[in-house]
Protein backbone atom coordinates (compact mmCIF):
# COMPACT_ATOMS: atom_id res chain seq x y z
CA UNK A 1 0.00 0.00 0.00
CA UNK A 2 3.26 2.15 0.69
CA UNK A 3 4.52 1.56 -2.55
CA UNK A 4 2.56 3.87 -4.51
CA UNK A 5 3.24 7.37 -3.03
CA UNK A 6 7.24 5.86 -2.36
CA UNK A 7 6.96 5.41 -6.26
CA UNK A 8 5.48 9.10 -7.02
CA UNK A 9 7.53 10.80 -5.38
CA UNK A 10 10.46 8.82 -7.08
CA UNK A 11 8.96 9.56 -10.64
CA UNK A 12 8.32 12.92 -9.31
CA UNK A 13 11.95 14.00 -8.39
CA UNK A 14 12.75 12.53 -11.05
CA UNK A 15 10.97 15.25 -13.14
CA UNK A 16 11.91 17.60 -11.16
CA UNK A 17 15.61 17.02 -12.19
CA UNK A 18 15.01 16.28 -15.53
CA UNK A 19 12.45 19.11 -15.77
CA UNK A 20 15.74 21.70 -14.05
CA UNK A 21 18.58 19.91 -16.66
CA UNK A 22 16.38 21.34 -20.05
CA UNK A 23 15.64 24.60 -18.45
CA UNK A 24 19.78 25.18 -17.95
CA UNK A 25 19.82 23.38 -21.46
CA UNK A 26 17.64 25.84 -22.85
CA UNK A 27 19.72 28.42 -20.94
CA UNK A 28 22.57 27.46 -22.32
CA UNK A 29 20.83 27.94 -25.68
CA UNK A 30 19.83 30.91 -24.95
CA UNK A 31 23.34 32.30 -24.95
CA UNK A 32 24.67 31.43 -27.90
CA UNK A 33 21.44 32.56 -29.56
CA UNK A 34 21.62 36.26 -29.58
CA UNK A 35 18.34 36.40 -31.33
CA UNK A 36 15.29 38.52 -29.39
CA UNK A 37 12.02 36.20 -30.41
CA UNK A 38 14.28 33.29 -29.60
CA UNK A 39 14.70 34.53 -26.08
CA UNK A 40 11.22 35.89 -25.69
CA UNK A 41 10.20 32.84 -27.07
CA UNK A 42 12.22 30.83 -24.36
CA UNK A 43 11.27 33.07 -21.85
CA UNK A 44 7.29 32.38 -22.43
CA UNK A 45 8.45 28.24 -22.19
CA UNK A 46 9.95 28.75 -18.89
CA UNK A 47 6.63 30.86 -17.59
CA UNK A 48 4.69 28.14 -18.80
CA UNK A 49 7.16 25.32 -16.79
CA UNK A 50 7.46 27.61 -14.05
CA UNK A 51 3.56 27.26 -13.49
CA UNK A 52 3.20 23.93 -14.63
CA UNK A 53 5.94 22.84 -11.91
CA UNK A 54 4.38 25.16 -8.95
CA UNK A 55 0.69 23.57 -10.22
CA UNK A 56 2.66 19.68 -10.07
CA UNK A 57 4.18 20.52 -6.87
CA UNK A 58 7.70 20.60 -8.48
CA UNK A 59 9.13 23.09 -5.87
CA UNK A 60 13.06 22.85 -7.04
CA UNK A 61 11.71 23.53 -10.83
CA UNK A 62 9.75 26.01 -9.59
CA UNK A 63 12.00 27.82 -7.28
CA UNK A 64 15.22 27.14 -9.97
CA UNK A 65 12.28 28.80 -12.71
CA UNK A 66 11.12 31.48 -10.56
CA UNK A 67 14.99 32.19 -10.02
CA UNK A 68 15.90 32.17 -13.58
CA UNK A 69 12.97 34.17 -14.74
CA UNK A 70 13.46 37.40 -12.15
CA UNK A 71 17.50 37.28 -13.00
CA UNK A 72 16.71 36.81 -17.21
CA UNK A 73 14.88 40.65 -16.91
CA UNK A 74 17.41 42.22 -16.00
CA UNK A 75 20.06 39.49 -18.08
CA UNK A 76 17.72 41.11 -21.26
CA UNK A 77 18.55 45.01 -20.31
CA UNK A 78 22.31 43.97 -20.19
CA UNK A 79 22.03 42.29 -23.71
CA UNK A 80 19.52 44.52 -25.24
CA UNK A 81 21.51 47.60 -23.74
CA UNK A 82 22.34 48.81 -27.74
CA UNK A 83 18.73 48.18 -28.77
CA UNK A 84 16.85 50.11 -26.07
CA UNK A 85 19.66 52.98 -26.24
CA UNK A 86 18.39 53.13 -30.11
CA UNK A 87 14.76 52.38 -28.81
CA UNK A 88 14.79 55.66 -26.91
CA UNK A 89 16.41 57.48 -29.25
CA UNK A 90 13.99 56.79 -32.07
CA UNK A 91 11.78 57.63 -29.76
CA UNK A 92 12.57 60.98 -28.42
CA UNK A 93 13.56 61.50 -32.06
CA UNK A 94 9.74 60.93 -32.84
CA UNK A 95 8.51 63.17 -30.51
CA UNK A 96 10.80 66.24 -31.42
CA UNK A 97 9.91 65.16 -35.19
CA UNK A 98 6.12 65.81 -34.38
CA UNK A 99 6.99 69.04 -32.42
CA UNK A 100 8.83 70.68 -35.22
CA UNK A 101 6.14 69.10 -37.65
CA UNK A 102 3.54 71.48 -35.66
CA UNK A 103 6.19 74.54 -35.77
CA UNK A 104 6.17 73.97 -39.53
CA UNK A 105 2.57 73.77 -40.37
CA UNK A 106 1.97 77.26 -37.60
CA UNK A 107 4.64 78.89 -40.07
CA UNK A 108 3.44 78.24 -42.64
CA UNK A 109 -0.22 79.13 -41.79
CA UNK A 110 1.57 82.76 -40.41
CA UNK A 111 2.74 83.20 -43.92
CA UNK A 112 -0.24 82.26 -45.78
CA UNK A 113 -2.66 84.26 -43.19
CA UNK A 114 0.08 87.26 -43.74
CA UNK A 115 -0.18 87.50 -47.50
CA UNK A 116 -3.55 87.24 -47.69
CA UNK A 117 -4.29 89.46 -45.14
CA UNK A 118 -1.45 92.22 -47.27
CA UNK A 119 -2.97 90.93 -50.04
CA UNK A 120 -6.38 91.77 -49.32
CA UNK A 121 -5.16 95.55 -47.81
CA UNK A 122 -4.44 96.53 -51.33
CA UNK A 123 -7.13 94.74 -52.72
CA UNK A 124 -5.18 92.70 -54.90
CA UNK A 125 -7.03 89.14 -55.57
CA UNK A 126 -5.41 86.12 -55.00
CA UNK A 127 -6.37 82.31 -55.37
CA UNK A 128 -4.00 79.57 -52.91
CA UNK A 129 -4.55 75.93 -52.97
CA UNK A 130 -3.45 74.04 -50.30
CA UNK A 131 -3.36 70.68 -51.42
CA UNK A 132 -4.59 67.96 -48.34
CA UNK A 133 -4.95 64.02 -48.91
CA UNK A 134 -6.31 63.86 -52.76
CA UNK A 135 -3.82 64.72 -55.43
CA UNK A 136 -4.49 67.88 -57.19
CA UNK A 137 -2.32 67.11 -60.47
CA UNK A 138 -4.90 65.74 -62.07
CA UNK A 139 -7.16 68.73 -61.47
CA UNK A 140 -4.90 72.18 -62.31
CA UNK A 141 -3.87 73.13 -65.48
CA UNK A 142 -0.92 74.88 -67.31
CA UNK A 143 0.87 76.61 -64.53
CA UNK A 144 4.50 77.69 -63.97
CA UNK A 145 6.75 75.00 -61.61
CA UNK A 146 8.43 76.97 -58.67
CA UNK A 147 9.40 74.73 -55.98
CA UNK A 148 9.59 77.29 -53.16
CA UNK A 149 9.37 77.59 -49.53
CA UNK A 150 6.34 79.18 -48.50
CA UNK A 151 6.64 83.12 -47.96
CA UNK A 152 4.22 86.20 -47.17
CA UNK A 153 6.69 87.48 -49.87
CA UNK A 154 6.80 85.62 -52.43
CA UNK A 155 2.64 84.72 -52.58
CA UNK A 156 2.61 89.01 -52.54
CA UNK A 157 4.97 89.30 -54.99
CA UNK A 158 3.18 86.58 -57.07
CA UNK A 159 -0.21 87.92 -57.34
CA UNK A 160 0.96 91.76 -57.69
CA UNK A 161 -1.21 92.91 -60.92
CA UNK A 162 2.35 93.59 -62.74
CA UNK A 163 3.64 90.02 -61.79
CA UNK A 164 3.67 87.69 -65.15
CA UNK A 165 2.26 84.60 -63.06
CA UNK A 166 -0.48 86.80 -61.35
CA UNK A 167 -3.48 85.26 -62.95
CA UNK A 168 -4.59 82.06 -61.84
CA UNK A 169 -3.83 79.85 -58.40
CA UNK A 170 -0.41 79.30 -56.41
CA UNK A 171 -0.17 75.70 -55.16
CA UNK A 172 1.04 74.81 -52.15
CA UNK A 173 2.00 70.82 -51.75
CA UNK A 174 3.42 69.06 -48.52
CA UNK A 175 4.55 72.41 -47.54
CA UNK A 176 5.96 73.75 -50.37
CA UNK A 177 5.11 76.57 -52.88
CA UNK A 178 5.20 74.11 -56.01
CA UNK A 179 3.36 76.21 -58.73
CA UNK A 180 1.74 79.44 -59.81
CA UNK A 181 -0.16 80.98 -62.79
CA UNK A 182 -2.61 77.32 -62.50
CA UNK A 183 -6.51 77.56 -63.85
CA UNK A 184 -8.40 75.10 -61.98
CA UNK A 185 -12.46 73.51 -62.97
CA UNK A 186 -14.57 76.03 -62.50
CA UNK A 187 -17.97 74.63 -60.56
CA UNK A 188 -20.86 73.55 -62.55
CA UNK A 189 -23.41 73.82 -59.98
CA UNK A 190 -26.35 75.67 -61.26
CA UNK A 191 -27.27 76.83 -57.37
CA UNK A 192 -24.62 78.79 -57.34
CA UNK A 193 -25.30 82.69 -57.44
CA UNK A 194 -24.86 84.36 -61.11
CA UNK A 195 -22.69 87.02 -59.51
CA UNK A 196 -19.91 84.83 -58.44
CA UNK A 197 -17.05 85.62 -60.54
CA UNK A 198 -14.35 82.92 -62.13
CA UNK A 199 -11.89 83.16 -59.02
CA UNK A 200 -14.66 82.13 -56.30
CA UNK A 201 -16.16 79.37 -59.15
CA UNK A 202 -12.73 77.93 -59.92
CA UNK A 203 -11.94 77.90 -55.58
CA UNK A 204 -15.58 75.98 -55.75
CA UNK A 205 -14.90 73.95 -58.56
CA UNK A 206 -11.71 72.31 -57.69
CA UNK A 207 -12.93 71.67 -54.06
CA UNK A 208 -16.22 70.02 -55.26
CA UNK A 209 -13.80 67.20 -56.99
CA UNK A 210 -10.46 66.76 -54.14
CA UNK A 211 -10.45 67.44 -50.67
CA UNK A 212 -7.91 70.53 -51.20
CA UNK A 213 -8.19 74.16 -48.78
CA UNK A 214 -8.72 77.09 -51.24
CA UNK A 215 -7.68 80.88 -49.76
CA UNK A 216 -9.33 83.42 -52.07
CA UNK A 217 -8.77 87.21 -51.22
CA UNK A 218 -11.20 89.34 -53.42
CA UNK A 219 -9.86 91.73 -55.32
CA UNK A 220 -13.29 93.55 -55.60
CA UNK A 221 -13.94 93.58 -51.91
CA UNK A 222 -10.63 92.81 -50.21
CA UNK A 223 -12.58 90.15 -48.21
CA UNK A 224 -10.71 86.75 -47.59
CA UNK A 225 -12.55 83.39 -47.88
CA UNK A 226 -11.97 79.70 -47.55
CA UNK A 227 -13.55 77.22 -49.41
CA UNK A 228 -13.28 73.24 -49.02
CA UNK A 229 -15.63 70.62 -49.96
CA UNK A 230 -17.55 73.23 -52.43
CA UNK A 231 -18.76 75.73 -49.40
CA UNK A 232 -17.07 78.76 -48.85
CA UNK A 233 -16.77 80.84 -45.90
CA UNK A 234 -16.30 84.62 -46.36
CA UNK A 235 -15.02 87.98 -44.62
CA UNK A 236 -12.69 85.84 -42.32
CA UNK A 237 -10.85 87.69 -39.63
CA UNK A 238 -7.46 87.38 -38.44
CA UNK A 239 -7.87 85.26 -35.73
CA UNK A 240 -10.49 83.09 -37.49
CA UNK A 241 -8.64 83.21 -40.57
CA UNK A 242 -5.60 81.20 -38.63
CA UNK A 243 -7.87 79.46 -36.16
CA UNK A 244 -9.63 77.64 -39.24
CA UNK A 245 -6.64 77.23 -41.21
CA UNK A 246 -4.96 75.28 -38.50
CA UNK A 247 -8.19 72.98 -37.75
CA UNK A 248 -7.99 72.04 -41.65
CA UNK A 249 -4.21 71.70 -42.35
CA UNK A 250 -2.56 68.61 -40.33
CA UNK A 251 1.21 68.37 -40.13
CA UNK A 252 0.97 65.03 -42.52
CA UNK A 253 -0.03 67.05 -45.52
CA UNK A 254 2.67 69.28 -45.37
CA UNK A 255 5.81 66.66 -45.11
N1 LIG B 1 -10.32 78.79 -63.71
C1 LIG B 1 -9.54 79.61 -63.02
N2 LIG B 1 -8.53 79.12 -62.30
C2 LIG B 1 -7.73 79.93 -61.59
N3 LIG B 1 -7.89 81.25 -61.52
C3 LIG B 1 -8.89 81.80 -62.21
C4 LIG B 1 -9.78 81.01 -62.98
N4 LIG B 1 -10.67 81.81 -63.55
C5 LIG B 1 -10.35 83.05 -63.14
N5 LIG B 1 -9.30 83.06 -62.34
C6 LIG B 1 -8.65 84.22 -61.69
O1 LIG B 1 -9.66 85.09 -61.28
C7 LIG B 1 -9.48 86.34 -61.91
C8 LIG B 1 -10.79 86.90 -62.31
O2 LIG B 1 -11.57 87.06 -61.20
P1 LIG B 1 -13.09 87.49 -61.26
O3 LIG B 1 -13.15 88.95 -61.01
O4 LIG B 1 -13.75 86.94 -62.45
O5 LIG B 1 -13.59 86.64 -60.09
P2 LIG B 1 -14.26 87.03 -58.71
O6 LIG B 1 -14.66 85.69 -58.13
O7 LIG B 1 -15.29 88.05 -58.89
O8 LIG B 1 -13.07 87.56 -57.85
P3 LIG B 1 -12.80 89.04 -57.28
O9 LIG B 1 -13.70 89.16 -56.10
O10 LIG B 1 -11.36 88.99 -56.91
O11 LIG B 1 -13.10 90.00 -58.36
C9 LIG B 1 -8.62 86.06 -63.11
O12 LIG B 1 -7.85 87.19 -63.45
C10 LIG B 1 -7.78 84.92 -62.67
O13 LIG B 1 -6.62 85.38 -61.99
Amino acid sequence: MTEFPQNLSLILQTLDIALAAFVIYRLSLLINGALAVRILASLSLLLIFSMAARLAGLHTVHLLLKAVIASSFVALVVIFQTDIRLAFATMNRGRQGKEREVEEVDSIIEELATAAESLAGRQIGALIVIERSMSIDNFIAVGTDIDAKVTSELISSIFLPYSPIHDGAVIIQKGKLTRAGCFLPLTQNPDISKNLGTRHRAAIGLTELVDAVVLVVSEETGSISLVVGGHKSDDLDSITLRKVLRKLIEPRWLS
